[in-house]
């Protein structure tokens, strides 16, 4: 699954047991959210979580190593907190590329509310981030977030299917303005949320000082350089 994996099989057996093991826990944190069990049930369900947590807990990757499932080159990065299958924080979104932008859907549970029955606005913002660097990353290019701004002109209902776009707008030098917009799937012409962001690629010693240690599973230096790396975009 990596270029330097020498027996993918039981790489593939560790993408389906950690899929697995994420699309338990983004049920968990629903349900932990929603129930209406009561403490005696809450309480034993936390124990049983304990349990989980201790069977994998002692054996942890630094944090300048990339997951041993990631490749950056191909756009995986599996924890990723908006897109990552594995990361049971993400919806996740899958963003695809469509027509000179990307989009995705996303229904959002209860784990993402803010005002009662609607989404938290904290979590469109993220989500916006992400769309526009992914949107960046369609475009060829990559860079950080320096700059994001939204508008709210309307609330995000939960359990109801949402339609994500980004595109970018302009791109000079190391420098992409992208926007994006967030809108009821079954209204897509309203949209409820803007967003337009600066996107700057770090000068070559800032690179240097925010990725210059981090390696991939194998240990050999891994630093984000194409446009997969920031991104998780799926072909169209
Ligand atoms: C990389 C892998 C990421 C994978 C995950 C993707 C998830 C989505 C994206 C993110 O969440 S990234 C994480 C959040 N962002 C950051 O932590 C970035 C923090 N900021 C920085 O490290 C630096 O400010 C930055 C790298 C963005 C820019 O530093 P540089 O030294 O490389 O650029 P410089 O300051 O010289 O600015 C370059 C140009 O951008 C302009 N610029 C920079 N920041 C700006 C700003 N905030 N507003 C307006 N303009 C800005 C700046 O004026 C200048 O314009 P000109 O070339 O026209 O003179």
């Amino acid at each position: 699954m990596t270029e330097n994996d020498g027996d993918a099989a039981p790489l593939a057996e560790l993408m389906t047991a950690t899929t697995e093991l994420g699309a338990a826990l983004r049920e968990l944190i629903e349900v932990s959210v929603i129930t209406t069990a009561d403490a005696g049930e809450v309480a034993a369900a936390a124990d049983l979580v304990r349990a989980a947590t201790a069977r994998i807990g002692d054996a942890r990757r630094p944090v300048s190593q990339l997951p041993r499932l990631d490749d950056p080159s191909e756009g995986r990065r599996v924890f990723n907190p908006v897109t990552g299958i594995a990361n049971p924080m993400a919806p996740p979104l899958v963003v695809r590329a469509d027509g000179d932008g990307v989009v995705a859907e996303a229904t959002l549970g209860l784990a993402y509310e803010g005002p009662p029955s609607f989404v938290h606005g904290g979590m469109s913002a993220l989500f916006m981030d992400q769309m526009l660097g992914s949107a960046a990353g369609a475009a060829g290019l990559w860079g950080m977030t320096a700059h994001l701004e939204l508008d709210y002109r309307g609330p995000l209902p939960l359990q109801t299917p949402l339609v994500l776009r980004a595109r970018v707008e302009s791109h000079e030098g190391r420098k992409a303005h992208i926007s994006g917009t967030i809108a009821l799937a079954s209204a897509p012409e309203k949209i409820l949320v803007e967003a337009r962001g600066l996107f700057v690629m770090p000068r070559p010693e800032k690179q240097a000082a925010y990725f210059g240690a981090i390696t991939d599973a194998s240990g050999r230096h891994a630093p984000p350089r194409r446009p997969g790396d920031a991104t998780a975009l799926r072909p169209a």
